[in-house]
């Protein structure tokens, strides 16, 4: 359904247009707050008396960056029907959308106020205990229900061809894969940092690593994911946990959404005191032991693909997409360190000495993620790895 063309939202038309909709009675009163705390888009709070929604419009350019860099709006639409699809797959664990615009590019959802963004929560020392079950059925169920194995070729060629998202995906071709390995302009690092910044700029051997994995980025068309599964976008209480902002969906490997996860947490892991960062290496575990498990009962409750039940085929996969995700864990803790997107769980640490130290840490863990990605095969083994490099 089409209101209008676009126009930019304030709080007062983003009342009248959730009154327009019938979502509230034209004499209720509301109040409105713009609450957009990520890098590109507008987020409306509107509350009423009995009930409130969240208006989210995405604007021509990147927020973080201004009119300088213009950004398609499609983006809107991809967000709106990624949500709608993982509504369907994992309902447990995605907002509710009441309403959609492509022209305006907005979404209309559920108000997850009741619970906090995890990002935060972990920063303040919450640990979310089904964070990372939840988290583990969402990635499975949305990634393999989208898969060939689930859909067969046909269908699932036919849906891959409406989650292109160029755009979206060149920012993380760039930002993720590309930049942090060049003198690129878009990074951005403490000078405290430089030496190891350059040294990973003249790390041949790390730079073709990430040429490797960029390109299982760019040519892989496994499964619809959900594209920037950071602790950011994920609002959790100690009961629920719900998964938002898919706007960089697009079929692509596997192992990405799992490795972005599994990569803030260790993140956070650094901001934490020693004895504070059992829960989250639980949580590493967990994501693994439930994703491979869900991943699994799908597979063999319902798949098209012929070879399904060849012996050690579903065993080969498993072990790949731990591999790849790996591979995928390093280079988001690198860009998050260097690159132009950080994250507040290593910028948030006060004292500069202890910031350089983590963020140094993030830095030659992740790269050895990158380059041993083939040595590891348990979510364990990480953990292990990730302690030696402490
Ligand atoms: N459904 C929601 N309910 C409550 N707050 C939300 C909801 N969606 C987004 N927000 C708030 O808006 C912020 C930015 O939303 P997000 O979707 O991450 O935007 P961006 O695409 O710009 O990164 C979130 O960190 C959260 O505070
Ligand atoms: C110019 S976009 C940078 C960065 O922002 C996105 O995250 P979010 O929208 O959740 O703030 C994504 O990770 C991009 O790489």
């Amino acid at each position: 359904m089409t209101m209008s063309s676009y126009e930019s939202l304030t709080t007062e038309s983003a009342v009248s247009l959730v009154k327009k909709l019938g979502l509230f009675a034209q004499s209720e009163s509301l109040s409105c707050q713009e609450i957009g705390d990520g890098n590109l888009n507008y987020v409306f709070h509107i509350i009423g008396k009995e009930k409130s929604v969240i208006v989210k419009q995405a604007l021509p350019y990147a927020k973080v960056v201004g009119e300088s860099w213009p950004l398609t709006l499609e983006r809107a639409d991809i967000e709106n029907r990624a949500l709608r699809l993982q509504g369907k797959y994992a309902p447990d664990y995605t907002p509710k959308v009441y309403y959609s615009d492509k022209d305006l590019a907005i979404t209309i959802m559920e108000d997850l106020s009741h619970l906090e963004i995890a990002r935060t929560g972990l920063i303040n020392g919450e640990d979310y205990p089904l964070i990372a079950e939840h988290t583990g059925e969402f990635i499975a169920r949305t990634l393999y229900s989208t898969s060939d194995f689930a859909m067969g070729p046909q269908e699932k060629k036919k849906l891959q061809n409406t989650f292109c998202n160029p755009e979206l995906c060149d920012i993380t071709e760039g930002l993720v894969f590309t930049d942090p390995f060049f003198d690129a302009d878009t990074n951005d690092f403490e000078e405290g940092l430089r030496s190891d910044v350059e040294k990973i700029w003249q790390d041949t051997a790390l730079k073709l690593h990430a040429a490797q994995l960029k390109r299982l980025f760019l040519t892989s068309g496994d499964a619809l994911l959900h594209g920037d599964l950071h602790t950011g976008s994920i609002f959790a209480s100690a009961r629920e946990t719900k998964v938002i902002d898919p706007e960089f969906a697009f079929y692509g490997p596997f192992g990405f959404d799992i490795a972005h996860f599994t990569a803030n947490l260790f993140m956070n892991a650094l901001s934490r005191p020693e004895s504070r960062r059992e829960p989250v290496y639980a949580h590493i575990a967990t994501v693994w032991d439930v994703f491979n498990r869900e991943f699994t009962r799908l597979w063999k409750e319902d798949n098209k693909e012929a070879f399904a039940r060849t012996e050690g085929y579903l065993k080969w996969l498993l072990a790949d997409i731990f591999e790849q995700a790996t591979g995928f864990m390093g280079l988001e803790m690198i860009r998050r360190t260097i690159g132009l997107a950080h994250v507040k769980d290593l910028d948030g640490i006060a004292d500069t000495e202890t910031r350089l130290e983590a963020k140094r840490r993030s830095l030659s863990i992740g790269a050895r993620f990158v380059k041993e990605r083939r040595q590891f095969s348990t979510a364990d083994e990480l953990v292990e790895a990730f302690k030696e490099g402490l």
